[in-house]
């Protein structure tokens, strides 16, 4: 794997530009789908749809549940983009590839980011199908130098050295948490920390321990280089993780985690997902798109 590989200003320009030359659609939000919540995109109205394999420099999905279709359209009077599929490190992907729709989405004039994931709970008192709120993350990989913007600073997009201190907006997860209210599901929210790990296997259970103890609530194997490139081109970003599986931290304990669970997980849930961020994107305040 590349974990430098470098994308030029160019490539990612040639990119938004073949976009925006197939579509009229200008996009103010962008949406990320996590493992299994696919159907985030089926809510959009007047869709138009792009297999990632036709979009040049695309990467391509490999995982089961991320689709690998990018779908524009409108929700609640916003114009949308949404990835139906994201790319993950263990795929083989460089950092700068698992991220490249980012600053694609920047450069056609996007204004905020809402990324969505599957996530296994550490914390006591999460359960599966919550909907955590991410407030914060740890980076793991970004830690240990596996990191997106690791390699010459393109200061056409931000500083060499952003601060990540208020990476998930305030105000945006306050909004979220009383829309949930309103919609009568604030009993299953639940707001806290994610730690991305480089997967694909799941944690062994001293691995488990070791994140809960270090503060850890959910863990999960993506988002955190998306967060952190949309962090440093001046993106708002929001993010939700929903607790598909509590992580084994017992040795007596029988039970283990599969991926067909985790997907199963996002069906069953897929319905109050949806509700909640469609009417954030309602009352996400934004400006007109003039790309
Ligand atoms: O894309 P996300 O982070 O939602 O996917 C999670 C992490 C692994 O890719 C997979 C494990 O089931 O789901
Ligand atoms: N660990 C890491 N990634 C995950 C998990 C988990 O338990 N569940 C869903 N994605």
């Amino acid at each position: 794997m590349h974990s430098k590989e470098q994308i030029s200003h160019d490539e990612y320009q040639k990119t938004a530009d073949w976009l925006m030359s197939q579509t009229t659609h200008r996009p103010q939000v962008a949406i990320i789908c996590g493992s299994g919540l696919g159907m985030l995109a089926d809510t959009l109205k007047c869709q138009e749809a792009f297999d990632y394999s036709d979009i040049p420099g695309f990467p391509q999905s490999t995982v089961q549940g991320h689709a690998g279709r990018l779908v524009f359209g409108e929700l609640k009077g916003k114009t949308c983009v949404c990835m139906q599929g994201r790319f993950h490190m263990y795929e083989g992907h460089s950092l700068s590839k698992t991220t490249f729709p980012v600053r694609v989405f920047k450069l056609m004039g996007v204004e905020t980011l809402i990324v969505t994931n599957a996530a296994g709970s550490l914390a006591d008192g999460f359960h599966p199908g919550d909907i955590m709120i991410i407030k914060d993350h740890v980076n793991f990989p970004g830690l240990v130098g596996m990191h997106p913007l690791c390699g010459p600073n393109d200061d056409k997009f931000g500083p060499r050295f952003p601060a990540m201190s208020g990476c998930y907006d305030k105000d945006l997860r306050c909004l979220a948490m009383e829309i949930a209210k309103e919609q009568g599901v604030a009993s299953v929210m639940r707001e806290g920390v994610y730690a991305m790990v480089g997967g694909p296997n799941f944690e062994t259970i001293a691995e488990a321990r070791l994140l809960h103890r270090l503060g850890v609530d959910a863990v999960g194997m993506s988002t955190a280089p998306e967060v952190v490139v949309a962090t440093h081109c001046g993106l708002r970003v929001f993010g939700l993780s929903l607790i598909t599986n509590k992580v084994v931290k017992c040795y007596e304990d029988t039970e283990s985690v599969n991926h067909d669970g985790v997907l199963e997980v996002g069906r069953l849930r897929s319905h109050t997902v949806q509700q909640l961020v469609t009417e954030l994107i309602g009352r996400i305040e934004v400006n007109n798109n003039t790309k």
